[in-house]
């Protein structure tokens, strides 16, 4: 998990405040407005729910608008996006675009790789955002805002306001990460543990709920597109060697997606199944 500087990197701040602002304009807007987005079946690229309410043990305390972009080249259909986040969401999307971009250069040169083998095997291609309101919690110490996990994907770039609550375990210990006003949090997934043969780790990291709020956060995910699933993901080949043997099974990239999806936050994680 690191930190990024928006502003060194030609981040407009604007484009972060005007993204969280859209997104709470969705939340607070009639209900019958969000009813509209209501779906739980990822049939739609856009769908407003309480993310796993149905498939897990317990609730968390939030709400979720889940945007799904198959590819990260083609711009989403913004007929499809609801009208009060349409224009900070298109904006938003085309800078997490180029930040990915930049990233996946930085990483595949500190995996000692060339700088676009991150790129060539597809890790900037397709992303979903997923944008959360975390209500004000009359009782937080009964339940969390998001329960501890990683993220499954390769990379996540996660925008917060100034609500905090984001927590990572590190040691067996849970530390805040402050939020800050033009800073992104970057989150290592599974898969990129996976690929990088445990040379780059997730991290797991859990949302505590708050009496004050809203807590709104906007997590960019970058897990590939449809044009991979049917493609093999494990452990880069260069970078296994007779010393550094693969720590992961190969796998079909739809079997582990699928196993993700399905898989509620607090369950077995999909990694799991691959490890050697
Ligand atoms: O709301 C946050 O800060 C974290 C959200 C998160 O961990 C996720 O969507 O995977
Ligand atoms: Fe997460």
């Amino acid at each position: 998990m690191g930190f990024f500087p928006g502003e060194n990197h030609g981040f407009p701040l604007s484009v972060l405040d005007e993204m969280i602002e859209g997104i709470r304009l969705f939340n607070e807007q009639d209900l019958e407005l969000k009813k509209e987005m209501y779906g739980r079946d990822g049939a739609k690229h856009v769908q407003f729910n309480s993310f796993d309410l149905h498939n897990s043990q317990a609730a968390d305390w939030r709400d979720t608008l889940t945007l799904t972009l198959s590819h990260l080249d083609s711009n989403p259909d913004p007929s499809e996006m609801p009208a009060v986040c349409r224009r900070s969401t298109i904006e938003y999307i085309e800078h997490m675009k180029r930040l990915a971009e930049t990233l996946f250069e930085l990483l595949s040169e500190a995996l000692g790789l060339r700088p676009d083998h991150l790129g060539s095997i597809g890790c900037c291609k397709g992303c979903s955002i997923v944008s959360h309101y975390y209500p004000p919690c009359p009782q937080p110490e009964l339940t969390l805002g998001i329960r501890k996990h990683s993220d499954a994907g390769i990379l996540t770039l996660l925008l917060q306001n100034h609500i905090g609550g984001l927590q990572v375990l590190r040691e067996d210990q849970w530390f805040d990460v402050h939020p800050a006003r033009g800073v992104l949090v970057v989150n290592i997934g599974d898969l990129l543990q996976m690929l990088s043969n445990d040379k780059f780790r997730s991290v797991k990291h859990r949302v505590t709920a708050n009496h004050v709020g809203p807590r709104i956060s906007v997590a960019c995910f970058f897990s590939g597109d449809a044009s991979l699933l049917d493609e093999t993901f494990g452990p880069i080949k260069e970078l296994i060697s007779e010393a550094n043997r693969p720590r992961y099974k190969e796998f079909l990239l739809k079997e582990y997606l699928a196993k993700a999806v399905s898989s509620p936050l607090d369950d077995k994680p999909p990694i799991d199944y691959y490890k050697l």
